[in-house]
Protein backbone atom coordinates (compact mmCIF):
# COMPACT_ATOMS: atom_id res chain seq x y z
CA UNK A 1 0.00 0.00 0.00
CA UNK A 2 1.48 3.39 -1.07
CA UNK A 3 0.06 6.48 0.88
CA UNK A 4 -0.24 10.13 -0.52
CA UNK A 5 3.16 11.92 -1.36
CA UNK A 6 2.33 15.38 -1.80
CA UNK A 7 -1.20 16.22 -2.90
CA UNK A 8 -0.97 18.77 -6.16
CA UNK A 9 -2.62 22.31 -6.00
CA UNK A 10 -5.98 22.17 -7.62
CA UNK A 11 -4.56 25.05 -10.22
CA UNK A 12 -1.58 22.88 -11.08
CA UNK A 13 -4.09 19.58 -11.47
CA UNK A 14 -6.14 21.39 -14.11
CA UNK A 15 -3.14 22.69 -15.99
CA UNK A 16 -1.49 19.00 -16.22
CA UNK A 17 -4.58 17.57 -17.26
CA UNK A 18 -4.36 20.04 -19.93
CA UNK A 19 -1.24 19.97 -21.06
CA UNK A 20 -1.95 16.15 -21.67
CA UNK A 21 -4.89 16.71 -23.36
CA UNK A 22 -3.96 16.41 -27.12
CA UNK A 23 -6.84 17.37 -29.82
CA UNK A 24 -8.83 14.51 -31.53
CA UNK A 25 -8.46 14.21 -34.81
CA UNK A 26 -10.32 16.10 -37.44
CA UNK A 27 -12.97 14.06 -38.71
CA UNK A 28 -15.50 15.03 -40.84
CA UNK A 29 -19.16 14.41 -39.86
CA UNK A 30 -22.83 14.65 -41.04
CA UNK A 31 -24.36 18.15 -40.53
CA UNK A 32 -26.67 16.93 -37.10
CA UNK A 33 -23.60 14.80 -35.37
CA UNK A 34 -21.53 17.89 -35.77
CA UNK A 35 -23.67 19.83 -32.56
CA UNK A 36 -21.85 20.57 -29.82
CA UNK A 37 -18.36 19.71 -31.49
CA UNK A 38 -15.76 22.51 -32.41
CA UNK A 39 -15.11 23.08 -36.22
CA UNK A 40 -11.49 22.52 -36.84
CA UNK A 41 -11.21 25.04 -40.18
CA UNK A 42 -12.66 28.32 -41.37
CA UNK A 43 -15.64 27.97 -43.74
CA UNK A 44 -16.38 29.98 -46.36
CA UNK A 45 -19.51 30.55 -48.23
CA UNK A 46 -19.26 28.88 -51.39
CA UNK A 47 -21.74 31.14 -53.53
CA UNK A 48 -24.06 34.11 -52.27
CA UNK A 49 -27.04 33.16 -50.68
CA UNK A 50 -29.85 33.31 -51.09
CA UNK A 51 -28.78 32.69 -54.54
CA UNK A 52 -31.22 34.83 -56.24
CA UNK A 53 -33.59 37.58 -55.80
CA UNK A 54 -36.73 36.27 -54.42
CA UNK A 55 -39.78 37.36 -53.17
CA UNK A 56 -40.51 37.72 -49.30
CA UNK A 57 -44.54 37.16 -50.11
CA UNK A 58 -47.15 35.69 -51.98
CA UNK A 59 -48.47 37.87 -54.49
CA UNK A 60 -47.77 39.70 -58.00
CA UNK A 61 -44.27 40.78 -59.39
CA UNK A 62 -44.46 44.18 -61.30
CA UNK A 63 -42.31 47.15 -62.44
CA UNK A 64 -42.34 49.44 -59.75
CA UNK A 65 -42.41 52.15 -62.36
CA UNK A 66 -45.99 50.52 -63.19
CA UNK A 67 -47.07 49.96 -59.26
CA UNK A 68 -49.62 53.25 -58.54
CA UNK A 69 -52.76 52.30 -56.85
CA UNK A 70 -55.43 51.62 -59.58
CA UNK A 71 -53.77 49.94 -61.84
CA UNK A 72 -55.23 47.27 -63.58
CA UNK A 73 -52.60 44.18 -64.60
CA UNK A 74 -52.78 41.20 -66.18
CA UNK A 75 -51.39 38.31 -65.27
CA UNK A 76 -48.98 36.50 -67.73
CA UNK A 77 -47.67 33.44 -65.74
CA UNK A 78 -46.50 32.36 -61.89
CA UNK A 79 -43.24 32.03 -60.19
CA UNK A 80 -43.95 29.28 -57.35
CA UNK A 81 -40.75 28.51 -55.35
CA UNK A 82 -38.84 26.38 -57.20
CA UNK A 83 -39.79 27.42 -60.25
CA UNK A 84 -38.97 30.37 -61.99
CA UNK A 85 -41.35 32.08 -64.82
CA UNK A 86 -40.54 31.32 -68.05
CA UNK A 87 -42.04 34.67 -68.97
CA UNK A 88 -40.90 38.22 -67.98
CA UNK A 89 -43.04 41.40 -66.75
CA UNK A 90 -43.35 44.04 -69.39
CA UNK A 91 -45.77 47.07 -68.95
CA UNK A 92 -48.84 46.48 -67.02
CA UNK A 93 -48.03 42.99 -66.90
CA UNK A 94 -47.41 41.10 -63.40
CA UNK A 95 -46.44 38.01 -62.62
CA UNK A 96 -48.14 35.92 -59.84
CA UNK A 97 -45.33 35.14 -56.82
CA UNK A 98 -45.05 32.79 -53.74
CA UNK A 99 -42.92 33.68 -50.93
CA UNK A 100 -39.09 32.20 -52.18
CA UNK A 101 -40.03 32.17 -55.57
CA UNK A 102 -37.51 33.76 -58.10
CA UNK A 103 -38.01 37.61 -59.22
CA UNK A 104 -39.17 37.46 -62.73
CA UNK A 105 -36.92 39.41 -65.69
CA UNK A 106 -37.96 43.05 -66.09
CA UNK A 107 -39.73 42.96 -62.24
CA UNK A 108 -38.18 45.04 -59.65
CA UNK A 109 -40.74 44.67 -56.97
CA UNK A 110 -43.45 42.29 -55.59
CA UNK A 111 -47.22 43.55 -54.06
CA UNK A 112 -49.20 41.61 -51.79
CA UNK A 113 -52.40 39.70 -53.10
CA UNK A 114 -53.67 41.63 -49.70
CA UNK A 115 -53.49 44.93 -51.69
CA UNK A 116 -54.83 43.56 -54.60
CA UNK A 117 -58.27 42.96 -55.63
CA UNK A 118 -56.84 39.01 -55.12
CA UNK A 119 -55.83 36.19 -57.01
CA UNK A 120 -57.10 36.28 -60.62
CA UNK A 121 -56.07 36.78 -64.62
CA UNK A 122 -55.91 40.12 -63.87
CA UNK A 123 -56.22 42.57 -60.59
CA UNK A 124 -56.50 46.28 -59.51
CA UNK A 125 -53.69 47.33 -57.46
CA UNK A 126 -54.78 49.07 -53.95
CA UNK A 127 -51.71 50.19 -53.40
CA UNK A 128 -48.54 51.35 -55.12
CA UNK A 129 -44.85 49.77 -54.50
CA UNK A 130 -41.59 51.49 -54.49
CA UNK A 131 -38.73 49.50 -56.41
CA UNK A 132 -37.43 46.47 -54.27
CA UNK A 133 -40.45 46.39 -52.05
CA UNK A 134 -40.86 42.77 -51.03
CA UNK A 135 -37.70 41.44 -52.73
CA UNK A 136 -35.07 39.69 -51.04
CA UNK A 137 -31.84 40.25 -52.52
CA UNK A 138 -28.99 37.39 -53.88
CA UNK A 139 -26.57 37.58 -51.34
CA UNK A 140 -28.72 39.60 -48.17
CA UNK A 141 -27.49 36.73 -46.14
CA UNK A 142 -24.18 35.81 -46.68
CA UNK A 143 -21.62 36.57 -49.94
CA UNK A 144 -19.71 34.22 -51.76
CA UNK A 145 -16.22 33.95 -50.20
CA UNK A 146 -17.14 35.14 -47.01
CA UNK A 147 -16.10 33.52 -44.32
CA UNK A 148 -19.36 32.38 -42.40
CA UNK A 149 -17.94 30.38 -39.37
CA UNK A 150 -14.64 30.32 -37.90
CA UNK A 151 -12.31 27.12 -37.12
CA UNK A 152 -12.84 26.38 -33.69
CA UNK A 153 -16.78 27.61 -33.14
CA UNK A 154 -18.83 25.08 -31.41
CA UNK A 155 -21.31 23.75 -33.97
CA UNK A 156 -24.84 24.51 -32.32
CA UNK A 157 -28.15 24.52 -34.14
CA UNK A 158 -27.55 28.00 -36.08
CA UNK A 159 -24.33 26.97 -37.24
CA UNK A 160 -25.76 23.80 -38.63
CA UNK A 161 -28.67 26.26 -40.55
CA UNK A 162 -26.19 28.57 -41.90
CA UNK A 163 -23.73 25.51 -43.42
CA UNK A 164 -26.83 23.85 -44.85
CA UNK A 165 -27.62 26.56 -46.80
CA UNK A 166 -24.26 26.50 -47.98
CA UNK A 167 -24.90 23.01 -49.05
CA UNK A 168 -22.33 21.56 -46.91
CA UNK A 169 -23.98 18.23 -45.57
CA UNK A 170 -20.68 17.45 -43.47
CA UNK A 171 -18.58 18.92 -41.29
CA UNK A 172 -15.02 19.17 -40.69
CA UNK A 173 -14.71 18.53 -37.11
CA UNK A 174 -12.37 17.45 -33.72
CA UNK A 175 -13.83 14.04 -33.01
CA UNK A 176 -16.18 13.34 -30.39
CA UNK A 177 -13.82 11.26 -27.57
CA UNK A 178 -14.65 7.73 -26.87
CA UNK A 179 -15.22 7.70 -22.97
CA UNK A 180 -15.54 4.37 -20.84
CA UNK A 181 -16.53 4.75 -17.26
CA UNK A 182 -15.81 2.02 -14.56
CA UNK A 183 -17.51 1.79 -11.65
CA UNK A 184 -15.04 -0.37 -8.74
CA UNK A 185 -16.59 -1.95 -5.71
CA UNK A 186 -17.53 -5.04 -4.48
CA UNK A 187 -20.17 -3.75 -2.71
CA UNK A 188 -22.29 -1.98 -5.62
CA UNK A 189 -25.14 -3.20 -7.32
CA UNK A 190 -26.71 -1.80 -10.53
CA UNK A 191 -30.14 0.18 -10.26
CA UNK A 192 -33.36 -1.59 -10.85
CA UNK A 193 -31.29 -4.96 -11.06
CA UNK A 194 -32.27 -6.61 -7.80
CA UNK A 195 -32.85 -5.43 -3.81
CA UNK A 196 -29.71 -4.66 -2.04
CA UNK A 197 -28.49 -7.33 0.54
CA UNK A 198 -26.97 -6.41 3.68
CA UNK A 199 -23.82 -4.10 3.18
CA UNK A 200 -24.58 -3.22 -0.34
CA UNK A 201 -25.29 0.21 -2.21
CA UNK A 202 -26.38 1.09 -5.59
CA UNK A 203 -23.85 2.20 -8.27
CA UNK A 204 -24.72 5.33 -8.78
CA UNK A 205 -21.49 6.69 -9.72
CA UNK A 206 -20.91 5.17 -13.08
CA UNK A 207 -24.69 6.93 -14.04
CA UNK A 208 -23.94 10.02 -12.91
CA UNK A 209 -20.58 10.04 -14.88
CA UNK A 210 -21.85 8.63 -18.09
CA UNK A 211 -23.96 11.76 -17.91
CA UNK A 212 -21.72 14.31 -17.35
CA UNK A 213 -19.15 13.17 -20.29
CA UNK A 214 -22.79 12.84 -22.90
CA UNK A 215 -23.21 16.32 -21.41
CA UNK A 216 -19.94 17.57 -21.79
CA UNK A 217 -20.19 16.20 -25.77
CA UNK A 218 -18.77 12.90 -25.58
CA UNK A 219 -19.93 9.47 -26.17
CA UNK A 220 -19.69 7.22 -23.27
CA UNK A 221 -20.54 4.11 -21.92
CA UNK A 222 -20.35 2.35 -19.00
CA UNK A 223 -18.42 -1.02 -18.19
CA UNK A 224 -19.55 -2.91 -15.57
CA UNK A 225 -16.17 -4.07 -12.79
CA UNK A 226 -17.99 -3.86 -9.45
CA UNK A 227 -15.87 -5.69 -7.38
CA UNK A 228 -12.43 -5.04 -5.58
CA UNK A 229 -10.71 -8.07 -7.72
CA UNK A 230 -7.17 -7.04 -9.07
CA UNK A 231 -8.27 -10.03 -12.14
CA UNK A 232 -11.81 -8.32 -12.77
CA UNK A 233 -10.59 -4.97 -12.52
CA UNK A 234 -7.51 -5.37 -15.48
CA UNK A 235 -9.76 -7.20 -17.61
CA UNK A 236 -12.06 -4.45 -17.36
CA UNK A 237 -9.68 -1.66 -18.03
CA UNK A 238 -8.07 -3.63 -20.66
CA UNK A 239 -11.64 -3.80 -22.09
CA UNK A 240 -12.27 0.03 -22.05
CA UNK A 241 -8.93 0.59 -23.10
CA UNK A 242 -9.72 -1.11 -26.98
CA UNK A 243 -11.50 1.67 -28.03
CA UNK A 244 -11.39 4.17 -24.84
CA UNK A 245 -9.39 8.15 -25.65
CA UNK A 246 -10.43 8.71 -21.64
CA UNK A 247 -11.11 6.36 -19.20
CA UNK A 248 -12.80 7.53 -15.83
CA UNK A 249 -12.88 4.91 -12.75
CA UNK A 250 -14.74 5.18 -9.81
CA UNK A 251 -13.53 4.32 -6.58
CA UNK A 252 -10.39 2.23 -5.18
CA UNK A 253 -8.22 5.12 -5.25
CA UNK A 254 -7.64 5.91 -2.26
CA UNK A 255 -5.52 4.39 0.47
CA UNK A 256 -7.41 1.18 1.50
CA UNK A 257 -5.78 -2.22 1.02
CA UNK A 258 -8.85 -3.04 -1.63
CA UNK A 259 -7.70 0.27 -3.64
CA UNK A 260 -6.29 -0.86 -6.58
CA UNK A 261 -6.68 1.32 -9.18
CA UNK A 262 -3.96 2.91 -9.69
CA UNK A 263 -2.02 -0.21 -9.31
CA UNK A 264 -3.74 -2.03 -12.05
CA UNK A 265 -3.94 1.15 -14.15
CA UNK A 266 0.22 1.66 -13.29
CA UNK A 267 0.63 -2.32 -14.46
CA UNK A 268 -1.14 -1.22 -17.59
CA UNK A 269 1.13 1.03 -18.91
CA UNK A 270 -0.37 4.01 -17.93
CA UNK A 271 1.48 6.36 -16.56
CA UNK A 272 1.10 8.86 -13.42
CA UNK A 273 0.73 12.33 -13.83
CA UNK A 274 -0.21 12.91 -10.39
CA UNK A 275 -2.13 11.41 -8.00
CA UNK A 276 -3.67 13.72 -5.11
CA UNK A 277 -4.81 16.79 -5.48
CA UNK A 278 -5.12 19.41 -2.07
CA UNK A 279 -8.95 19.54 -2.34
CA UNK A 280 -12.01 18.53 -0.47
CA UNK A 281 -13.80 16.53 -2.18
CA UNK A 282 -11.56 14.80 -4.28
CA UNK A 283 -8.23 14.27 -2.37
CA UNK A 284 -7.64 10.87 -3.88
CA UNK A 285 -7.70 11.87 -7.51
CA UNK A 286 -5.44 9.96 -10.03
CA UNK A 287 -4.67 11.30 -13.29
CA UNK A 288 -2.68 9.26 -15.81
CA UNK A 289 -1.65 8.70 -19.58
CA UNK A 290 -0.52 6.04 -22.06
CA UNK A 291 0.93 7.16 -25.23
CA UNK A 292 2.10 4.18 -27.16
CA UNK A 293 1.60 2.70 -31.15
CA UNK A 294 -2.07 1.59 -30.18
CA UNK A 295 -2.86 5.04 -29.49
CA UNK A 296 -3.27 7.30 -26.94
CA UNK A 297 -5.64 7.49 -24.06
CA UNK A 298 -6.18 9.49 -20.41
CA UNK A 299 -7.10 8.01 -17.22
CA UNK A 300 -9.09 9.71 -14.47
CA UNK A 301 -9.12 7.93 -11.15
CA UNK A 302 -11.94 9.78 -9.36
CA UNK A 303 -12.70 8.74 -5.45
CA UNK A 304 -15.67 6.73 -4.70
CA UNK A 305 -17.43 9.39 -2.53
CA UNK A 306 -20.40 10.25 -4.84
CA UNK A 307 -20.10 14.25 -4.89
CA UNK A 308 -16.24 13.37 -4.75
CA UNK A 309 -16.66 11.60 -8.34
CA UNK A 310 -19.22 14.22 -9.75
CA UNK A 311 -17.21 17.27 -8.45
CA UNK A 312 -13.78 16.49 -9.65
CA UNK A 313 -15.40 15.13 -12.78
CA UNK A 314 -16.59 19.01 -13.05
CA UNK A 315 -13.43 20.40 -12.43
CA UNK A 316 -10.53 17.65 -14.38
CA UNK A 317 -12.45 15.35 -16.40
CA UNK A 318 -14.60 17.89 -18.53
CA UNK A 319 -12.20 20.64 -19.17
CA UNK A 320 -10.25 17.50 -20.65
CA UNK A 321 -13.19 16.64 -22.80
CA UNK A 322 -13.56 20.08 -23.86
CA UNK A 323 -9.79 20.53 -24.93
CA UNK A 324 -9.95 17.24 -26.67
CA UNK A 325 -12.57 18.72 -28.81
CA UNK A 326 -10.86 21.91 -29.48
CA UNK A 327 -13.31 23.39 -27.31
CA UNK A 328 -11.37 25.46 -24.28
CA UNK A 329 -13.57 28.34 -24.26
CA UNK A 330 -16.51 26.43 -22.93
CA UNK A 331 -16.00 26.43 -19.29
CA UNK A 332 -17.92 26.68 -16.63
CA UNK A 333 -18.92 30.50 -15.36
CA UNK A 334 -16.90 31.99 -12.75
CA UNK A 335 -18.26 34.25 -10.73
CA UNK A 336 -17.64 36.18 -7.73
CA UNK A 337 -19.94 35.41 -4.76
CA UNK A 338 -19.93 36.93 -1.21
CA UNK A 339 -21.12 34.51 1.91
CA UNK A 340 -23.42 36.84 5.16
CA UNK A 341 -21.01 34.61 7.79
CA UNK A 342 -17.36 33.73 8.21
CA UNK A 343 -17.21 30.62 6.57
CA UNK A 344 -14.33 28.01 7.97
CA UNK A 345 -12.10 25.90 5.87
CA UNK A 346 -10.27 23.47 8.57
CA UNK A 347 -9.33 21.04 6.19
CA UNK A 348 -5.92 22.37 4.72
CA UNK A 349 -6.74 21.69 1.29
CA UNK A 350 -9.22 24.07 -0.95
CA UNK A 351 -13.06 22.88 -0.54
CA UNK A 352 -14.87 23.17 -3.44
CA UNK A 353 -18.18 24.03 -1.65
CA UNK A 354 -22.08 23.63 -2.77
CA UNK A 355 -23.56 26.53 -2.79
CA UNK A 356 -27.10 28.01 -3.89
CA UNK A 357 -27.08 31.47 -4.83
CA UNK A 358 -29.06 34.31 -4.61
CA UNK A 359 -29.04 37.68 -6.78
CA UNK A 360 -28.96 40.51 -4.16
CA UNK A 361 -27.89 44.15 -4.22
CA UNK A 362 -24.84 43.61 -3.21
CA UNK A 363 -23.75 40.70 -5.89
CA UNK A 364 -24.16 36.86 -5.75
CA UNK A 365 -25.15 35.90 -2.50
CA UNK A 366 -23.84 32.37 -1.68
CA UNK A 367 -24.61 29.72 0.78
CA UNK A 368 -24.04 26.09 1.67
CA UNK A 369 -26.62 23.89 1.08
CA UNK A 370 -26.17 22.27 4.29
CA UNK A 371 -24.14 19.50 5.43
CA UNK A 372 -21.05 18.99 2.95
CA UNK A 373 -20.14 14.97 3.61
CA UNK A 374 -18.67 13.40 0.32
CA UNK A 375 -21.84 10.54 0.48
CA UNK A 376 -24.48 13.09 0.47
CA UNK A 377 -25.64 12.61 -2.90
CA UNK A 378 -28.92 14.94 -2.31
CA UNK A 379 -26.87 17.79 -1.75
CA UNK A 380 -25.94 18.28 -5.17
CA UNK A 381 -29.35 18.20 -6.34
CA UNK A 382 -29.55 21.91 -4.26
CA UNK A 383 -26.62 23.25 -5.57
CA UNK A 384 -25.83 25.62 -7.86
CA UNK A 385 -22.02 26.84 -7.65
CA UNK A 386 -18.99 25.23 -6.28
CA UNK A 387 -17.60 28.33 -3.86
CA UNK A 388 -13.70 27.43 -4.17
CA UNK A 389 -12.50 27.94 -0.41
CA UNK A 390 -9.18 27.98 0.44
CA UNK A 391 -6.32 25.87 -0.06
CA UNK A 392 -4.06 28.38 2.29
CA UNK A 393 -6.59 30.44 3.93
CA UNK A 394 -8.63 28.73 6.92
CA UNK A 395 -11.58 30.14 5.09
CA UNK A 396 -13.37 33.49 4.35
CA UNK A 397 -15.08 36.74 6.07
CA UNK A 398 -18.57 37.67 5.53
CA UNK A 399 -18.83 39.70 2.63
CA UNK A 400 -15.48 38.68 1.51
CA UNK A 401 -15.41 38.29 -2.62
CA UNK A 402 -14.97 34.35 -3.43
CA UNK A 403 -14.46 32.70 -6.79
CA UNK A 404 -17.52 30.28 -7.59
CA UNK A 405 -18.14 27.88 -10.39
CA UNK A 406 -21.30 27.75 -11.69
CA UNK A 407 -23.20 24.64 -12.31
CA UNK A 408 -26.22 25.81 -12.98
CA UNK A 409 -25.99 28.73 -15.39
CA UNK A 410 -29.95 29.62 -15.44
CA UNK A 411 -29.65 30.99 -11.95
CA UNK A 412 -27.67 33.73 -13.18
CA UNK A 413 -30.83 35.10 -15.21
CA UNK A 414 -32.10 35.33 -11.60
CA UNK A 415 -34.56 37.87 -11.06
CA UNK A 416 -32.96 41.20 -9.78
CA UNK A 417 -34.90 42.23 -6.92
CA UNK A 418 -37.68 44.33 -7.06
CA UNK A 419 -37.40 44.16 -10.93
N1 LIG B 1 -7.00 6.40 5.43
C1 LIG B 1 -7.58 7.17 4.52
N2 LIG B 1 -8.84 6.90 4.15
C2 LIG B 1 -9.44 7.67 3.25
C3 LIG B 1 -8.75 8.76 2.69
C4 LIG B 1 -7.42 9.01 3.07
O1 LIG B 1 -6.77 9.94 2.59
N3 LIG B 1 -6.88 8.18 3.97
N4 LIG B 1 -9.40 9.55 1.80
C5 LIG B 1 -10.84 9.60 1.93
C6 LIG B 1 -11.40 10.32 0.83
S1 LIG B 1 -11.11 11.98 0.85
C7 LIG B 1 -12.17 9.75 -0.09
S2 LIG B 1 -12.94 10.71 -1.26
C8 LIG B 1 -12.41 8.32 -0.12
C9 LIG B 1 -12.22 7.82 -1.56
O2 LIG B 1 -11.85 6.55 -1.57
P1 LIG B 1 -11.89 5.59 -2.82
O3 LIG B 1 -11.77 6.37 -4.07
O4 LIG B 1 -10.91 4.56 -2.60
O5 LIG B 1 -13.36 5.07 -2.84
P2 LIG B 1 -13.98 3.78 -2.15
O6 LIG B 1 -13.32 3.54 -0.90
O7 LIG B 1 -14.01 2.74 -3.17
O8 LIG B 1 -15.42 4.34 -1.91
C10 LIG B 1 -15.68 5.44 -1.10
C11 LIG B 1 -17.17 5.51 -0.78
O9 LIG B 1 -17.90 5.70 -1.97
C12 LIG B 1 -18.86 4.64 -2.15
N5 LIG B 1 -18.91 4.32 -3.58
C13 LIG B 1 -17.91 3.77 -4.29
N6 LIG B 1 -18.28 3.60 -5.57
C14 LIG B 1 -19.54 4.03 -5.66
C15 LIG B 1 -20.49 4.08 -6.73
N7 LIG B 1 -20.16 3.66 -7.96
N8 LIG B 1 -21.69 4.59 -6.49
C16 LIG B 1 -22.03 5.01 -5.24
N9 LIG B 1 -21.18 4.99 -4.19
C17 LIG B 1 -19.96 4.49 -4.39
C18 LIG B 1 -18.30 3.51 -1.35
O10 LIG B 1 -19.28 2.58 -1.01
C19 LIG B 1 -17.71 4.23 -0.18
O11 LIG B 1 -18.71 4.57 0.76
O12 LIG B 1 -11.57 7.64 0.74
C20 LIG B 1 -11.48 8.24 2.05
N10 LIG B 1 -10.72 7.39 2.88
O1 LIG C 1 -11.74 14.39 -0.62
MO1 LIG C 1 -12.81 13.14 -0.30
O2 LIG C 1 -12.98 13.32 -1.96
O3 LIG C 1 -13.11 14.11 1.19
O4 LIG C 1 -14.48 12.98 -0.05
Amino acid sequence: MQLFQKLTDHHDAVRLILENARRLPVEMVPLVEARGLALAEDLYARFDSPPFDNSAVDGYAVRSADAEAGRVFEVVDEAPAGRPAEGSVGEGEAIKIFTGGVIPDGADAVVMVENTSGWGERFELKKGAPAGNNVRERGGDVHEGDLILAAGTEVGVPEIALAATQGYGELPVYRRPKVVVLATGTELVEPGARELAPGEIFDSNSYALVAQALEAGADARRVSAASDDADVLRAAVEEALEDADVVVTSGGVSVGEKDLVKSTLLDLGVSQVFWGVKLKPGKPVFFGARDDAEGSARFFGLPGNPVSAMVCFELFVRPALMAMTGREDRRRPRVSVYFDDDVENKFGRMHAMRVTLTRTEKGLRAESVGAQGSGLVSSLTKADALALIGPESEGVRAGEPVEAIVLREDVLLGAVPGF
